[in-house]
């Protein structure tokens, strides 16, 4: 026997795909907006999965609430940034990349302390990024939230199937554990 439980998750998020390319023969026009600095409602699936129950439950859905926590904490109305992006120094100007503070789940943040006597919108500008190190397609987030939910729920001996992440309402990938 198998069993599959989802929970769902939202968040506003800014990005941009600097790597974006497009075929005009496909696409029909040759404007690379997501190269734009834009913004979308994203929704992630998570899917786990179990052959057994424990107690009735694949696991209690309560058990993904770090994730919701994380997800608010962390992404929720941030401008997700590649740390390769050619703009970086552009976008980030007076940080250097080495002086990032990193955090285990794969994403850094700007160390505010070096702007503690500047204008506070200036802080709140440099608090508004988390950088990462790829491009923040639907494919690669898809592919970091399998990793980052995986590794937790390794602890509860629980397996992530899959995760579905939705950039707009029409827009979906899904990346396999
Ligand atoms: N395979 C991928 N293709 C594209 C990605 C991506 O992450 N993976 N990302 C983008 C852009 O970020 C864009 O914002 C979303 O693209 P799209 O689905 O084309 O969104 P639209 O709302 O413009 O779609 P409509 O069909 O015009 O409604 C692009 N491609």
């Amino acid at each position: 026997m198998h069993w599959k439980i989802s929970k769902e998750f939202d968040f506003c998020y800014g990005h941009r795909v600097w790597s974006q390319t497009l075929n005009p023969e496909f696409s029909l026009d040759s404007c690379l907006k997501c190269r734009h600095l834009h913004g979308h409602q994203g929704k992630i699936l998570v899917y786990l999965e179990a052959d057994e129950l424990k107690d009735g439950m694949v696991t209690d859905f309560k058990h993904l609430n770090w994730f919701k926590a994380f997800i608010d904490d962390v992404l929720d109305h941030k401008f997700i940034l590649d740390i390769n992006d050619p703009l970086f120094q552009t976008l980030i100007p007076n940080v250097q990349k080495d002086e990032l503070i990193p955090f285990e789940e794969g994403y850094s943040i700007i160390n505010l302390t070096k702007f503690s006597n500047e204008a506070i919108h200036l802080k709140e500008l440099y608090e508004g990024y988390i950088i990462v190190d790829f491009i923040p397609t639907s494919e690669n987030l898809s592919a970091w939230f399998l990793k980052i939910v995986q590794k937790k729920m390794n602890k509860l001996n629980v397996k992530v199937s899959h995760i579905e992440f939705l950039e707009t309402p029409k827009s979906k990938s899904t990346f396999y554990a």
